[in-house]
C-alpha cells in the first residue's frame, strides 16, 4: 500500500507535489493557510505532514494527530513553528529546507538595506504627494561604500548577504553568534561580541534564527548602543525585535532607518504604528539636514523567499525529505 502524504495547502508549488506523487497518495488541504483544527480533521492515517505557512505543530497538534505519522517535512527554513524536540521525542522524523532560499533572502536583505538607506521607499511617496523638492540637502542617506556592515547570525543566508554586499566596496564586515566560523574568515569578515557590533555597525544586519537566545534582542539597551546613522535590517523572524523598542529608537533618532521583511506581529495590521512612520506624511514636516531626518522605515510582507525559483527548490526539498523519511533513509535537511 502506498504511504499518505498531507499537503497544509492548496498552493504549495507542484515540483514537490509532482515529486510527492511518484510513490505516494497524497491529499491536499483545500485552503491556503488553514488552521490546526482544519489540519487535524484530516490528518490522522497519514504518514506524512508537508507543513506550509508555519503551521504550529506541537504537543496537542501531535496529541491529536493520530498514530501513523512518521515525518514532519516544513516548506521552511525557520523552524520556530515546530515544537522539534517533542516531534522527535515521540520517533517522528522532521525536516526543513534551508540553503535553498539563501540567495533569495539574501537579495531581499541587500533590497532593504540600500532602499532604507538611499530612503526610496519615501522619495517615491514624495512624488505621489507632489512634494518633491530641489533642495540640494533633500532625502539625503547613507552609503554602503566604506561602511562597516555587521552580521548577526553568519549562517547560510548571513553568507550569502555577505558575497552579496562585497561588491558595494563595504570597508568592514564583522559578524557576532555563538564562535568564530571558518567560512567568516574565508569571507574576511571579523568576529566580535554583540555590543562591539553594535558599537561600530553602519549596517546591522539580523540574519539569525528565533529561539530564546534570540527572541526580543532587539530591545531599547541593544537600539541604544547603536550608532545614529545606522541602518537596521531584519530578514529573519519579527520577534527578535521588541517592535515598541525600535518604534521608539526610530522616532528619537537613535538609529537613521530600518528595512523589515519580518515583524511581530505579522503580517502588520493596515494602521499599525510602523506602516504609519513609514508614511511621508509624518517627515513632510521635516527636513533638511541629517539630525532632524526622522522614521525611515521600509516595510515588506515576508517576502525573502517569494521568488518562483526559491519557492519550487523549497517545495521539491521538503517532498523529499519526507520520500527519503519514509523510505528510512536521513532527511535532506534533517532537525
Ligand atoms: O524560514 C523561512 O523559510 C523563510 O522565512 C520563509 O518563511
Amino acid at each position: 500500500m502506498k504511504s499518505r502524504v498531507l499537503i497544509t495547502s492548496n498552493d504549495v508549488p507542484s515540483a514537490g507535489i509532482d515529486l510527492l506523487r511518484t510513490k505516494c497518495d497524497v491529499t491536499i488541504i483545500q485552503t491556503t493557510n488553514p488552521s490546526q483544527e482544519d489540519v487535524l480533521q484530516v490528518l490522522p492515517g497519514h504518514d506524512a505532514i508537508f507543513v506550509t505557512n508555519h503551521l504550529n505543530i506541537n504537543s496537542d497538534f501531535l496529541n491529536n494527530a493520530g498514530t501513523s505519522l512518521k515525518v514532519v517535512s516544513t516548506m521552511s527554513a525557520g523552524y520556530d513553528h515546530l515544537d522539534v524536540p517533542e516531534i522527535k521525542r515521540r520517533g517522528i522524523k522532521v525536516g526543513h529546507t534551508p540553503m535553498v532560499l539563501s540567495d533569495a533572502v539574501a537579495e531581499i536583505a541587500v533590497l532593504l538595506a540600500l532602499n532604507a538607506a538611499r530612503r526610496t521607499h519615501e522619495g517615491r511617496l514624495k512624488l505621489e504627494q507632489g512634494q518633491v523638492m530641489k533642495n540640494l540637502q533633500w532625502l539625503l542617506g547613507q552609503e554602503l561604500r566604506g561602511s562597516t556592515v555587521g552580521i548577526v547570525g553568519l549562517g547560510n543566508i548571513g553568507q550569502a548577504i555577505v558575497k552579496r554586499l562585497k561588491g558595494f566596496s563595504v570597508a568592514r564586515f564583522v559578524y557576532t553568534g555563538h564562535s568564530r566560523k571558518k567560512a567568516g574568515d574565508e569571507l574576511g569578515a571579523h568576529f566580535v561580541s554583540l555590543d562591539d557590533l553594535l558599537e561600530q555597525s553602519d549596517f546591522v544586519i539580523v540574519s539569525a534564527p528565533l529561539n530564546n537566545e534570540t527572541r526580543g534582542l532587539f530591545d531599547d539597551n541593544t537600539f541604544n548602543k547603536m550608532k545614529k546613522n545606522a541602518v537596521f535590517v531584519n530578514i529573519a523572524r519579527g520577534q527578535i525585535v521588541k517592535t515598541n523598542a525600535l518604534i521608539k529608537a526610530l522616532r528619537n533618532n537613535i538609529i537613521f532607518a530600518a528595512g523589515l521583511d519580518v515583524t511581530d506581529p505579522e503580517p502588520l495590521p493596515p494602521d499599525h504604528e510602523l506602516l504609519k512612520i513609514s508614511n511621508a506624511e509624518i517627515y513632510s514636516k521635516v527636513v533638511c539636514t541629517l539630525t532632524n531626518i526622522k522614521c525611515i522605515v521600509v516595510v515588506i510582507p515576508h517576502l525573502g523567499s517569494a521568488t518562483v525559483k526559491t519557492r519550487n527548490d523549497m517545495s521539491f526539498t521538503a517532498a523529499q525529505n519526507i520520500l527519503n523519511g519514509l523510505e528510512g533513509k536521513p532527511l535532506i535537511y534533517e532537525l
